[in-house]
Formats: structure tokens, sequence, C-alpha cells
């Protein structure tokens, strides 16, 4: 097994990655990110192709004035045009205008795409590739050569693919990049072809032998296995994006891939203490494109190490390498255990000890708690994403739920008006013509209320009314906000009178919790999370101050 052998990271996220759709990065983004992938000590950075775009010419002006800490900001472009003198291409001045030491061109290595493509002879390719590496090479640009279409083109026309990398070599390419730009390969052709490559250049006897890199993408589901299958052949540049993006189904996942070079073939990609930052990179890149994170992504997901099966979990809490292949930390991540309908008494001693409340296995309430838990499920009740409310179960079964208030009932009066029309004053520049009134009757310390608040809609206008009622006694309140709320149609079939799940999640600025409702009525499922998403949120808030008075007199 490879060991200790050093890999260069060559991140593309801003060239290939922009090229998936649905993404679209401003200069301040692109800046943003870069800097980001610096830290995590990623030495190679694609910036983009200056000259295609206003942004990327932008993004690399720049940078000039605020240079990078240690990565190389690479510059794309193609080769030449056909028929076009060096000096007069202008991608070729746009790439050399961006004033980057390292410069990445792309040539065409498969016999179809000089004819189909091009539109041009396959010697007029050669020599495209070879005057356009010299023309940088004499600039003053290291470069790395891409052989776009390289697998297809090599098992197409071999002699001719070898034809183009002995142009690029000639000129001076420093680094060979193989590409699966289709993302069609399966792992044993990246194998044959990257040795047949490899064991080609030792036949060269030259005195600065090239270095083999592979770019893949991920057509066939094989673009982190191409990449690392290519690793093990010997080549030492490593291309792929942050969570994969990139041109169709994307390019390979560089948070998959790092961590199985580095962590599973013992070859150095980033330093040792940078790896642990990559769970929190792949979210802050997801935040700035402004993609949904994967919660389902290898080593960063959310629930990349989450548990949910009551055997799973039973075997964790003893070992977690029963059914972990790393550990979390490594790569930034944490362990988290799910409760649900599949949990065992497992799942739920090791959430009493996160909830920081005693219990014990042998207690006959945990095996009632897990059977209360089971029931409520089956009814249609969903704790996984709702663990504030499993908290106040099992706060209930202990004992230890505090009566902060008694619910006695509401009302919800919902009136729609044509503007201009009904009891409701709308301006032209809120022109909404629906209303909600809401009345809620609670008891508090054995006092009876009856509160009433208006709201866009009837869930706001119920946290009104509950807040309204309960201002005087938790003037806290006013700390929480609510943040989502989740419907789901539980039994479809059963129209307008189907089941409801409710799911609202509630902040304080600092933290968030989620509690669930549910009933055939939408307005009581909401009206049970609000109330349960309050009530957590004091009992939450009392318990901190609890624990600080605690500390300061200890
Ligand atoms: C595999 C990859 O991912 S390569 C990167 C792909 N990324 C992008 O294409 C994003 C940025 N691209 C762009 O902004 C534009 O396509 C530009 C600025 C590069 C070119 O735009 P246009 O001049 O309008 O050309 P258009 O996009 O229609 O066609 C591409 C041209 O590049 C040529 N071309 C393609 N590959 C190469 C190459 N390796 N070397 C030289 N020319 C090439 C094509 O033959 C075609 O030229 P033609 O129109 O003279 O026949
Ligand atoms: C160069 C490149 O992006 C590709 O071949 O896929």
């Amino acid at each position: 097994m490879p060991s200790h052998t050093q890999l260069w990271i060559y991140d593309t996220t801003l060239r290939d990655g922009a090229q998936r759709e649905g993404l679209s990065l401003s200069v301040e983004d692109k800046l943003n990110i870069a800097r980001r992938l610096d830290d995590l000590g990623i030495p190679f950075i694609e910036g983009g192709w200056p000259g295609a775009n206003p942004k990327d010419g932008q993004f690399f002006a720049q940078l000039q004035q605020q240079p990078l800490r240690q990565a190389e900001i690479v510059a794309f472009c193609s080769t030449r045009r056909p028929r076009c003198p060096v000096a007069e291409d202008v991608t070729l001045a746009a790439a050399l205008a961006a004033r980057t030491n390292w410069v990445t061109l792309f040539g065409k290595s498969w016999d179809l795409h000089v004819t189909e493509s091009l539109k041009t002879d396959l010697n007029e390719n050669l020599s495209m590739i070879y005057d356009s590496v010299a023309y940088l090479r004499k600039q003053g640009r290291r470069v790395i050569y891409d052989a776009e279409h390289w697998f297809d083109g090599y098992l197409n026309n071999p002699t001719y693919a070898v034809q183009t990398l002995e142009a690029a070599i000639r000129a001076g390419a420093e680094w060979l990049v193989l590409c699966d730009t289709n993302g069609g390969m399966l792992p044993h052709q990246i194998t044959d072809v990257v040795r047949t490559v490899s064991q080609w250049l030792t036949t060269l006897n030259l005195d600065n032998l090239p270095r083999l890199g592979i770019h893949t993408h991920n057509d066939g589901e094989m673009a982190v296995a191409n990449a690392v299958t290519a690793a093990i052949e010997g080549a030492t540049m490593i291309q792929g994006t942050i969570n994969g993006y990139g041109e169709r189904c994307g390019n390979a996942n560089l948070c998959s891939l790092i961590p199985n070079l580095q962590l599973k073939l013992g070859y150095n990609c980033l330093p040792a203490h940078k790896l642990a930052s990559l769970t929190e990179t792949s979210r802050y890149v997801s935040e700035v494109v402004n993609l949904a994170p994967d919660d389902h992504a290898p080593y960063v997901g959310l629930s990349a190490f989450a548990h949910k099966g009551g055997i799973h979990v039973s075997a964790v809490e003893r070992n977690p390498s029963t059914y972990e292949h790393v550990e979390p930390d490594a790569v930034g991540n944490r362990r988290r255990i799910v409760i649900s309908d599949q949990a065992g008494l497992s799942n739920v001693m090791a959430k009493a000890r996160s909830f920081g409340l005693q219990l014990d296995r042998t207690n006959p309430t945990s095996r009632h708690l897990l059977q209360r838990l089971k029931c409520l499920e089956d009814e249609g009740y969903q704790f996984e994403a709702a663990e504030a409310s499993f908290e106040l179960l099992m706060r209930e079964a202990l004992g230890q739920r505090p009566n902060m208030f008694d619910i006695h009932g509401f009302q919800v009066h919902c009136e729609r008006m044509p503007y201009g029309t009904g009891t409701v004053n709308h301006s032209p520049e809120s022109p909404a013509s629906s209303y909600s009134l809401a009345t809620v009757k609670i008891a508090v310390d054995g006092k009876n209320l009856l509160h009433a608040a208006e709201g866009n809609g009837p869930v706001e206008a119920l946290d009104n009314a509950l807040r309204k009622a309960l201002e005087r006694f938790y003037p806290e309140l006013e700390r929480f906000y609510l943040t989502d709320y989740k419907v789901r149609i539980l039994d479809s079939a059963a129209g307008t009178a189907a089941k409801t799940r409710v799911l609202v999640e509630f902040s304080d600025g600092e933290s968030r919790w989620t509690t669930v409702g549910l009933s055939p009525n939408i307005l009581e499922a909401s009206y049970q999370a609000v109330v349960e998403g309050l009530e957590y949120g004091l009992l939450k808030l009392r318990s901190q101050v609890k624990a600080k008075l605690v500390a300061c007199q200890s």
C-alpha cells in the first residue's frame, strides 16, 4: 500500500464547479471560496478562465492585489484556435494577463473532437498544443496540460492520443493531466490506461519527466473511485471540486477523495491538522454557492456518522469502530444518535445522556419510554427531526417536566377578502388580503388567562396570542423566534381530511430546536408544535441560568 507519498490536490470548484447547472458565483463568492481553500491547505486552486467572462478576469485582478497565503492560483484556458497565430490568440492573451505562475491549458486528445468539434485536421491540433504550451513557457508560465477526453481518445486511437501528449511534453508542460471528460470510465480502464501511460513515459529517457495527474467526472458515479485508482497507478496531481460540483453530474468530490487518499491509503494530501477542517469547508462552500448541503454525503454530510438502527447504536456505544469506517473527528464531523421507531434502549440511553438526564437501562421507565416512542411514531409523529419534543417526552416520563402553563383551548378566525374590502386595512405596499385572529385560553400559576392576537396567517396569530398571554410570566420569550415551519400530509389518499404532521423550528439566536405536532387539523398540529417549542425554549433557558448560578456558587 502506498504510504506518505505526496499528492498535489488541485481544486477546480471555481472553474469546473461553476459549470454545474444552478450554480453561479460572484467575484466576491469566488474570492471567499479561494481564501477558504487556501486555509485548508489546497496547493493548486484553479480560479477560472480569464477572458471567458468578465468576472473571471476581475477575480484574477483582485487576487493580484491580495494574493493567497500558500496556494498557487491557476488560470485555465484552451489551446490556440485552429489556424490562428499563437501570439494573436485572445484566449492565451487573457490567460497571460491573469499573471499567474501556472496556467492549465486544455487540448484535444480524441481524434473525434479534432475533426468534429474543432473542425480541423489532426496535425493542426498537434501544432495547436505544441504552439500554445511553448508560447506560455516562453512568457515565463509553468504549464499543466489537461488532456481533455484522454481516456476516450486513447481507447479510440492510442497512437494519435500519445502524439498529443508528446507535443505537450516537447513544448515544456510539467504536468500531464489525464481527463475522463465524459465521466464514463470504469476503474479497470483507468488502471490499464494510466499504467500504460506511466510506463510509456519512463521509456522517453527525459531528464525532467512530466508528472501525471487525473481529472475525472461523475457521469458513471465513478469519479472518486477512478481518481483513487489513478493515484494508485502513480498519478500525483488529483483534480476535483468541493462537494463534487461540476458540469452535468459533477467532478470527483474532493471531500471524499482527500480522506480516502489520506486516511485509507496513507498519501499526504493536506497538512495532517487541516483534514479536520474538511466538513466545515464543505458546508461553507455550499453556503456560499447557495446550494443545500447533501446530508448524506460521505465523510462530511450531517448523516455521515448518524446512527439510527438500535442494533447499530448498541454496538457503536460500546465501540464506534463497529459501524464507523473512520473517526468522525478526523474530518471534522461528529457522531449523532437518531431517535425513531428504529430505536432500541441504547438510542434512548444515548439521548438521555445528551439531554443531561439520569436514566438507567434497567429502570422500567426506559422501556416504557421506548414503547411510547414507537407508538407515537406509529401514529405519525416523527422525533428524528424533533428532538426537543422527545426531550419533553422523556422529562415527562421522569417527572422532570415542570408545569409552566396549562392549555385550555384556542380559537382561530381566518378571513380572506378581495383587496380593498373586509375588516383589515391593506396598503398597496402590502396588498395581502388574508388576515387571522387567534384566541388562547391558558392558565399560569392557577390564573386563567384569555388573550387574542392577530397575524398574517393562523400560525403567526396563534404564536402571537400565546406570547401575549405568557409574556408577563416569562419575559424571556421575546428572545425566541420561529425559523422554520414544515408540513407533511401523512395519508394523502384522505385528501383534505388527511393527518398532518407539523415540524416547527425555533431559535434564540444561539441554538435551534425543533418540535412536532400531529393532527388531522393543521391548526391543532401547528398549535401543539408551537406550544412545545415555546415550552422547550423556556426550559432550556432556565436550566442554563441554573447551571450558571451553580457554577458561580462553586
Ligand atoms: C472540458 C471542459 O470543461 S473545457 C471548459 C469548458 N468551459 C466553458 O466552455 C466555459 C467558458 N466558455 C466560454 O465562455 C465560451 O465558450 C468561450 C469564450 C470559451 C468561447 O466562446 P465562443 O468564441 O463564442 O465559441 P463557442 O463557445 O461557441 O465554441 C467554442 C469554440 O472553442 C473551440 N475550442 C474548443 N476546444 C478548444 C481547444 N481545446 N482549443 C482551441 N479551441 C477550442 C471550438 O472549436 C469553438 O470554436 P469555433 O466557434 O471557432 O468553431
Ligand atoms: C479539462 C476538463 O475540465 C475536462 O476534461 O473535463
